[in-house]
């Protein structure tokens, strides 16, 4: 399949053809009689966007997503790559485990699939996972997401065995005493008079401190998953400027909503950690601009209805994410004059490729290079429609929400794989 994309508008500004053939950018003047044209006056192409923390369910819970389904959904938000976050069942905290997810995804993916493996074997914290095996398999991310690696010992031993593979330890940065297993709403006169547990801030923060000082301790390398309050900016600001080997990561929905959306408890909007009040929102977004926090990350994590329907307390935690990224970074960051697009496409493509040692990703938009990318309509906008997605789940927290509706086209490996 070959393309030949006209007239589009690059991050920095430049207006110039793009020609796609046998996978790669080549030569528009190359580009095959037979291309499909593609006509992109006022339209950007940017380098397909790269996910660091999806959830996608499969193995284990494919009530809620596949990796079909999840990649679909990737494709229609512009990604084209996403880091599979390993709380799945069986768990990835084996090689074997990596090996069969990969031919999941060498089957039914629609963009690029990265395992995440376990820190520690079942995510319980007490025992360190297979990690060199998964490392020799591609893993290049190690998380118990969902659960925070609490135990500073085995922390310090993940750090310094995953220093000769390259791995990055991505924290899920909770205090379990702090913020205990019922904790599920911002700590805060809100969760006092919703009667919900509270899940302080510095629940977080404490976590963080603690892991960059051990990180640079033993020189490894270190990601913060969905940085939700001030305080963390601040700790991961202090850990930067000493040079350690940190970076972090927030997500759409704690640069856009805040505490009181759970006021009417509505389950969609239980999420671990929880969404925080305007200030802290005020701070992620300046740390995003700024470069303290390195990516936009999606924590998509869908969830069955079934497992919704509960009471606030006890329903599951997690909002989906991956097809409206890109609309509430835009919206947020860029509409509100933030951030410009060069500096989006780093946040969304370049580091996170980066981060997860991911060569053919988050490249430039240039002769020669893996032909992966996304046009984008910076001017269009929509109502989101929760039904009016590829995700097996609804757990939608923009439904009925007036946001850009940037994505026009995604293509990876040099074929579409979403059009609107
Ligand atoms: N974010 C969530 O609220 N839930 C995630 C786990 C996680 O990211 O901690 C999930 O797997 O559902
Ligand atoms: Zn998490
Ligand atoms: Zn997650």
């Amino acid at each position: 399949m070959s393309l030949l994309i006209t007239g589009a508008t690059l991050a920095d500004g430049t207006t110039t053809d793009l020609a796609v053939a046998d996978g790669r950018l080549i030569d528009p003047a190359d580009a095959p009689a037979d291309a499909e044209r593609i006509d992109a006056a006022g339209l950007l192409a940017l380098p397909g966007l790269v996910d660091l923390h999806a959830h996608l369910r499969e193995p284990g819970h494919e009530d809620a997503e596949t990796v079909d389904s999840g990649t679909q959904a990737a494709a229609r938000g512009g990604y084209t790559a996403v880091f599979a976050m390993p709380n799945l069942d069986p768990t990835t905290d084996t090689g074997e485990a990596v090996a069969h997810l990969l031919e999941i995804v060498a089957r039914d993916a629609h963009c690029e699939v990265v395992p995440i493996g376990a820190v520690t074997k079942g995510r319980e914290g007490t025992e360190l996972a297979e990690l060199g095996l998964m490392a020799a398999r591609g893993v290049t991310m190690f998380s118990d997401d969902g659960a925070c690696v609490d135990d500073a010992l085995i922390m310090r031993r993940a750090l310094t065995y995953l220093k000769p593979f390259g791995g990055v330890v991505a924290q899920h940065a909770q205090d379990p005493r702090l913020a205990g297993p019922g904790a599920c709403c911002h700590e805060s006169e809100i969760s006092g008079r919703l009667g919900l547990p509270g899940w302080p801030s510095v629940a977080e923060s404490t976590i963080i401190a603690r892991d960059v000082q051990l990180a640079e301790f033993t020189g490894g390398r270190y990601h913060a998953c969905h940085i939700s309050t001030a305080e963390s900016v601040d700790v991961i600001r202090w850990a930067k400027k000493r040079g350690v080997d940190v970076t972090a990561e927030v997500t759409p929905h704690h640069l856009l909503l805040d505490t009181p959306h759970v006021e009417g408890f509505d389950t969609t909007f239980k999420v671990n950690p929880p969404l925080r009040t305007s200030e802290h929102i005020e701070a992620l977004r300046e740390a995003l601009a700024d470069g303290t926090i390195d990516v936009v990350a999606t924590d998509h994590a869908p969830h069955a209805q079934q497992d919704k329907d509960h009471p606030f307390d006890v329903a599951s935690p997690g909002m989906l994410g991956l097809e409206q990224s890109l609309a509430v970074v835009v919206d947020v960051m860029v509409n509100s004059g933030r951030m410009d697009w060069a500096t989006l496409v780093e946040r969304m493509s370049a580091a996170p490729a980066r981060i997860g040692r991911l060569a053919t990703q988050g490249r430039p938009l240039a002769v020669g290079e893996p032909a992966h990318l996304v046009l984008v309509d910076p001017s269009r906008r929509a109502t989101v429609d929760r039904s009016a997605s590829a995700s097996r789940s609804r757990n939608n927290p923009y439904h009925g929400v007036d946001l850009p509706d940037p994505v026009q086209l995604t293509v990876w490996r040099g074929g579409v794989t979403w059009r609107r």
